[in-house]
């Protein structure tokens, strides 16, 4: 079945509404949105996911719980993901409702908060803080609510006050949460997504499906690989995105109504 924009109005018109049909039938969609690497597409992806579920008429939220890389502004530090998301999403958000953990170099968090800390300014990443933070969310009882990692699955937070090695990965698990494995398509990504994937599992996690982001157009073979990792990964393939202008121009590669088994 082709992922790719429905070919008449026709089939779009059905896509919405069987999204909608089976969609707004169960309680709230979260889902955490992992990658193969960092750069990879998690942000421009869930915000076409957002702009799907809005022409499904869902309401949405978005959670970047930890970021790194941002702009000093007078009303403080501000990520482009956190404020692509909050953009994208339909249900009012403040800043640090999206984003309550941000760091000004782009670099590995637990690597800027340690250098923080070393200068005696900032604590720990808490993992009970992030916690805190997607209850708060969740309240907003929007249909769907994304929550986009960092860099890969497995991404250090650093030592929480007691001394214990935290991962984002540890949130996604307190909170089953099932995860959207977006995966950069470029030579070497069938690697990292059975990686990814092994990891996920072996975390005990479902993988709610897997978008194909097509980094490289020009990719040798970017159809094999795509239907290699459709033979390979044990979750539906649920939206096949090109490279685009924008995020909202390829939501109608979303099949959100694959997305939709994985409801609880
Ligand atoms: N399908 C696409 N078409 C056009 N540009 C894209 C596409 N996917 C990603 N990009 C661009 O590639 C860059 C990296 O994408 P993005 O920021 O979504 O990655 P990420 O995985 O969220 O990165 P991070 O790990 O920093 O959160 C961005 O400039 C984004 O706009
Ligand atoms: C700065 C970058 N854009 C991301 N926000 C953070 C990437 C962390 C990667 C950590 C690692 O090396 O796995
Ligand atoms: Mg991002």
């Amino acid at each position: 079945m082709s992922l790719d924009s429905p070919s008449t109005n026709q089939s779009s018109l059905e896509q919405v509404s069987s999204n909608q049909r089976l969609l707004k039938e169960s309680k709230q969609h979260a889902y955490f949105v992992t990658g193969t690497d960092t750069e990879v597409g998690k942000t421009f992806v869930s915000c076409a996911l957002l702009a799907a579920c809005h022409d499904a008429g869902l309401s949405t939220a978005a959670y970047k719980p930890v970021s790194a890389g941002c702009d000093v502004t007078q009303a403080g530090l501000r990520n482009e993901d956190a404020l692509a998301l909050q953009q994208a999403s339909n249900t009012a958000l403040s800043y640090d409702e999206v984003n309550p953990i941000a760091f000004a170099e782009p670099i590995a968090p637990h690597l800027a908060c340690a250098k923080l800390m070393a200068k005696g300014q900032g604590a720990p990443i808490e993992l009970d803080a992030i916690t805190k933070g997607y209850a708060a969310l969740s309240e907003k009882k929007s249909d769907v609510l994304l929550v986009e990692g960092a860099g890969g699955w497995r991404l250090p937070l650093g030592q929480n006050s007691q001394g214990h090695e935290q991962f984002l990965s540890d949130f996604a698990v307190g909170q089953k949460l099932p995860v959207i494995l977006v995966v950069g398509m470029r030579l070497g990504c069938i690697n990292h997504a059975l990686l990814t994937a092994q990891a996920i599992e072996q975390d005990g996690l479902n993988i709610a499906g897997w978008v194909a982001n097509i980094l490289e157009p020009e990719m040798p073979f970017l159809d094999e690989n795509i239907q290699s990792l459709e033979h390979l990964l044990d979750a539906p393939l649920i939206a096949r995105v090109p490279r685009a202008p924008s995020p909202s121009a390829v939501k109608e590669c979303v099949n959100l109504s694959l997305l939709g088994v994985e409801k609880a």
